[in-house]
């Protein structure tokens, strides 16, 4: 039987103050316990960005893969995903977020579960809390949605459903294209991309009386192959360039966001960064939203740099074979520590 994420993040319980969000509706000021030390400097670089890559240009493979190589981030146009589709996306965010607290706290992410209303997961690493609301779907929405509208979720679902199975083509697609641009094709692979990991986290960062103090959401690397994110038309994320510092990734209208994450870093043999980002927060009157898709590997199957590449390019393996399960284990109790528990 295939191990389901939600069973790995069963084995390490949250508490419920990492979960339950600050009632954003009646902050007039950042409490304490939301301050970021001043030694954290949010600004950010806008002269420099990430490449935007047109999915139907005949060179998408190589720039993908040099994409993928120079900043482990690109922006992608052309992407066969309905703008309509991130438009009901993004509404139906903010219909969720917009709800009352007590609302929301009906579908509260559970201490031992993976889905529902919270916190981010890393915020327990951290000595602040962000200034961030989130809310998590593995497969279907329908058991959240229900606590959250008693009588008028049909829509809600139909949405994320339609958004998840536009997505995991998209993912799938940029998975080949990126592994192609390494001379890895489908039957290099001891997995079948048929059945990965996925999850939909929906972000919000409510507007803020003082952005200099709060951060959004702090800096972390994604534990998944890949993430495919759409941000609304409000900046705030921000991706870390070794030698350069934050640099902003500025929205697009109709583009998506792909980022490097833990699992291709590693199958990559390092190659590929499994880039460092963060999201900053933004003052009155712009609440931020974004919607990330995260695409993994099956949960038992085993992740180590690709063997085809290691013998193409005669470089020894960084890091050792681990199943995506215990990778997704040992990510959750160590954070930032994880790639360096595995390495050779
Ligand atoms: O909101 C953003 O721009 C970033 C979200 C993100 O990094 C995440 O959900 O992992
Ligand atoms: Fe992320």
């Amino acid at each position: 039987m295939t191990t389901t994420l939600s069973e790995a993040y069963r084995e390490h319980p949250i508490h419920l103050r990492h979960i339950i969000p600050l009632d954003f509706n009646s902050a007039r000021i950042v409490p304490d316990s939301h301050v970021w030390p001043k030694s954290d400097d949010f600004s950010s670089d806008h002269r420099l960005s990430i490449p935007v890559i047109d999915l139907k240009d005949p060179n998408a493979v190589k720039l993908t893969g040099h994409a993928c190589e120079t900043w482990g981030a690109f922006q992608v146009i052309n992407h066969g995903i309905p703008l309509n589709l991130l438009e009901d996306m993004e509404s139906e965010a903010r219909r969720l977020f917009s709800l009352p607290t007590q609302q929301k706290m009906k579908a509260l992410r559970e201490p031992a579960s993976a889905t529902g209303y919270g916190l981010a997961r890393i915020s327990p690493f951290f000595p602040k809390y962000m200034w961030h609301e989130g809310f998590t779907i593995m497969g279907s929405p329908v058991v959240h949605a229900r606590a959250l509208w008693p009588n008028d979720n049909a829509r809600f679902c139909d949405v994320i459903e339609r958004y998840q199975k536009k997505m995991e083509v998209l993912a799938e697609q940029l998975t080949h294209q990126i592994l192609n641009s390494l001379d890895i094709s489908q039957e290099d692979l001891n997995w079948d991309l048929g059945s990965p990991y996925t999850a939909l986290q929906l972000n919000s960062y409510p507007s803020c009386p003082d952005p200099n103090r709060a951060m959004g959401l702090a800096p972390h690397t994604d534990t998944s192959l890949l993430t495919i994110l759409h941000q609304s038309a409000i900046s705030g994320l921000q991706i870390f360039q070794e030698g350069v510092g934050w640099v902003s990734v500025l929205p697009i209208a109709g583009a998506l966001v792909v980022n490097v994450g833990d699992l291709l870093h590693i199958l990559s043999n390092a190659r590929f960064p499994s880039v460092l980002h963060r999201a900053v927060v933004n003052p009155d009157g712009c609440h931020r939203l974004s919607v990330a898709y995260f695409y993994g590997l099956p949960t038992d199957s085993n992740v180590c740099p690709l063997p085809k590449l290691l013998n193409i390019s005669g470089q020894t393996p960084r890091y050792r074979s681990v199943t995506v399960k215990d990778y997704v284990l040992i990510k959750s109790k160590n954070f930032e520590e994880a790639l360096s528990l595995i390495r050779i």
